[in-house]
């Protein structure tokens, strides 16, 4: 089985699902005609209308559901079981691939409250998807055959590259990569603002904040030098450079990073013992 041709429906079209649209529609994966949202709120449902034409906007999740392939659920994790409730009657096992992108919700969750035998997939996607330079982890159910990951895997590099990794590594990668592009704007957001502080006009900051980070990946993945050399590279003996660097080591920069990817791994934890708890 190939995308091509195939029905896609998200429950729920908001920021995620949007940029997961954006990103198949621009890479010509799925034309707009094949593509389906259900979404409770009326503006939102106008702001898709207009943003991607052609798009089947409604809201009824069993409908979606009788009418799509392939569902996307990009709610809430705090909804969640309320949409499995509601599709579950509705679902086919034989037809349907669930594709859920919910920080937090294990597969075994998905699987308990949908038919037995649903083929699952659990995702974790980022907001870049928009630009089609999306980075997802993605791992399967129980009853997911490789044609099922494969096409899961096609669904996912459509908009950006895709890893397949054990359930096990769900929270860590929420907290690098699902909530990562917030800390990477954080930080843009920060360059531009010491741009402002000494003196820069702020449109000559951001520009320069942005190429700044975006030529030092290219460097790096252009060169494969590992960060410590590309560090060394720009820190000149007795410069400007490391006088830079040790006020970011004063205010404990990557201590602070990586609390930041902790703190985001340990909420999504919390987001799955929330919702098994629940369950009894
Ligand atoms: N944003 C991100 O970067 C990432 C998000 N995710 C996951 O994606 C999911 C969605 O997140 P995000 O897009 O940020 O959240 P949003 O709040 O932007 O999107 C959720 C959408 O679902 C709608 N909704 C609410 N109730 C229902 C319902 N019963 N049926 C159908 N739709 C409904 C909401 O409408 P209303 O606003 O009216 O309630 C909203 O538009 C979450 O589970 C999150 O963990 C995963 C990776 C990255
Ligand atoms: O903030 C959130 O909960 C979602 C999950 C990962 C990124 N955004």
């Amino acid at each position: 089985m190939s995308l091509k041709g195939l029905k896609i429906g998200f429950i729920g079209g908001g920021q995620m699902a949007s940029a997961i649209i954006k990103g198949l529609i621009d890479s010509k994966a799925a034309l707009p005609e094949n593509i389906i949202v259900s979404e409770p709120s009326p503006e939102r449902r106008e702001y898709l209308k207009n943003t991607f034409p052609g798009i089947k906007i409604i809201f009824d999740n069993c409908a979606l559901v009788k009418e799509a392939d392939l569902i996307v659920l990009a709610v809430k994790p705090q909804i969640i079981k309320e949409v499995l409730k509601e599709i579950t009657l509705c679902v086919d096992t034989s037809r349907h691939l669930i594709i859920s992108i919910a920080a937090g919700i294990p597969i075994a969750l998905l699987e308990a409250h949908l038919p037995e035998k649903i083929k699952v997939v659990r995702v974790m996607p980022n907001t870049p998807a928009l630009v089609q330079a999306g980075i997802s982890v993605y791992t399967g159910g129980r009853y997911t055959s490789s044609e099922d990951l494969a096409l899961a895997r096609e669904f996912l590099e459509a908009f950006g590259k895709a890893i397949e990794l054990p359930e096990t590594y769900f929270d860590a990668v929420t907290g690098l990569s699902g909530s990562g592009p917030a800390y990477v704007a954080a930080f843009v957001e920060a360059l531009i603002d010491g741009g402002v502080k000494v003196g820069l006009p702020r449109p000559v900051a951001e520009i320069l904040a942005q190429e700044t980070i975006l030529g030092t990946l290219k460097l790096m993945q252009g060169t494969g030098k590992n960060p410590y050399e590309l560090k060394s590279m720009v820190t000149s003996p007795g410069g400007t450079t490391i006088c830079g660097l040790k006020a970011l080591e004063e205010g404990a920069f990557k201590a602070t990073v990586m609390d930041a990817v902790e703190e985001s791994a340990n909420r999504s934890k919390e987001l799955t013992l929330l919702a098994l708890k629940e369950e009894n």
